[in-house]
């Protein structure tokens, strides 16, 4: 076998080469935008690095809000087919940005400390998408708010997720329908205050987890709820040691403690149930 000449392939192949009248690969995917997005503030060569990563996480984290937004209307109208095929492509962006820290962590302290005095107070706590996706998964905090106010488009739009009944809320909302033993406080409630775990919950959940054949489907997706959980886990344990070993014990650029703030949300527990059940069964 030889290989093939270049000025053989594209000619054999007839590919089109003139997109002065048609849209191109860049034209339908916006490239001029996003290409033209990375804009260093300092002479380091890393803050390429530091840039892309956390845009391509931004990106990420928009298909996943695409998902999870789809995928509680759909557990709402109790469409569960669609709802687990989304539930699973979210779990899976997760686990895509888990594997993302290990590019991040080529970086260097002394690296990061060349970047790092350019980013004033900016930090990824302000990060309103990543915010959306926390209370879309139940983890209401008014005060994480406050960063958006100065942008009335930002703050509508994490105020909406807010307000809106949780991932969670929505299956147990589900379960009732399914005349399992959900108590009204957990299926009517203000949307905006944290999650409270509840035993009479946890039953609930244990008649789908001991008859799994008769409720087939809210064992599913107690099993999507889990793997969900289980790799945003991941996701806030590999951020707080890829801080650890960049900055250590500095404080934070958004003020908060930094890796001990970091250490705490490690103990959020969004779906405390499905978790519970598993030491009850
Ligand atoms: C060298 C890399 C990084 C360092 C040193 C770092 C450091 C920190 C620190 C110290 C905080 C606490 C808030 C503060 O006071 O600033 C934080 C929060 C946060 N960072 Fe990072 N981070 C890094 C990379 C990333 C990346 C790649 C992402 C991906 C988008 C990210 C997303 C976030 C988010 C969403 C929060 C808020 C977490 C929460 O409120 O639970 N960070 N980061
Ligand atoms: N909080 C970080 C700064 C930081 O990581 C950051 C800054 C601007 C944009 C994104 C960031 N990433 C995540 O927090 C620090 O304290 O060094």
């Amino acid at each position: 076998m030889t290989s093939p000449k270049p000025e053989d392939i594209v000619r054999d192949e007839k590919a089109q080469l003139d997109f002065s009248r048609s849209m191109s690969y860049g034209d339908y995917l916006h490239l001029d935008a996003i290409l033209n997005a990375q804009q260093p503030l300092s002479p380091d060569h890393n803050e390429m690095l530091f840039i892309i990563q956390h845009q391509t996480s931004e990106l990420w984290m928009k298909l996943m809000l695409h998902e999870l937004h789809a995928a509680v209307r759909c557990v709402a109208q109790d469409e569960l087919g669609s709802a687990f095929k989304m539930l699973a492509r979210v779990s899976r962006i997760m686990e895509q940005l888990v594997h993302a820290w290990d590019v991040l962590a080529t970086m260097t302290p002394p690296e990061y400390s060349a970047i790092r005095p350019y980013l004033a107070n900016s930090s990824g706590f302000q990060s309103a998408q990543y915010r959306c996706i926390e209370f879309a998964l139940g983890n209401k905090n008014a005060a994480m708010l406050k960063p958006h106010a100065h942008r009335s488009d930002l703050l509508a739009q994490v105020q909406a997720a807010y307000e809106a009944p949780s991932l969670y809320d929505e299956a147990l909302r589900l379960l009732a329908r399914r005349g399992l033993p959900v108590p009204a406080s957990h299926t009517q409630r203000d949307w905006t205050r944290p999650y409270e775990s509840s035993d009479a919950v946890e039953q609930a959940w244990l008649v789908a987890y001991r008859n799994p054949q008769q409720y087939w489907d809210l064992y599913q997706l107690g099993e999507e709820l889990t793997d969900l959980e289980d790799a945003f886990r991941l996701w806030r344990f590999r951020h707080v040691t890829t801080v650890e070993r960049v900055i250590g014990f500095k404080r934070g650029t958004g003020g908060t403690s930094g890796v001990g703030y970091l250490r705490k949300m490690l103990d959020v527990v969004l779906f405390p149930e499905i978790w519970k059940l598993r030491t009850d069964l």
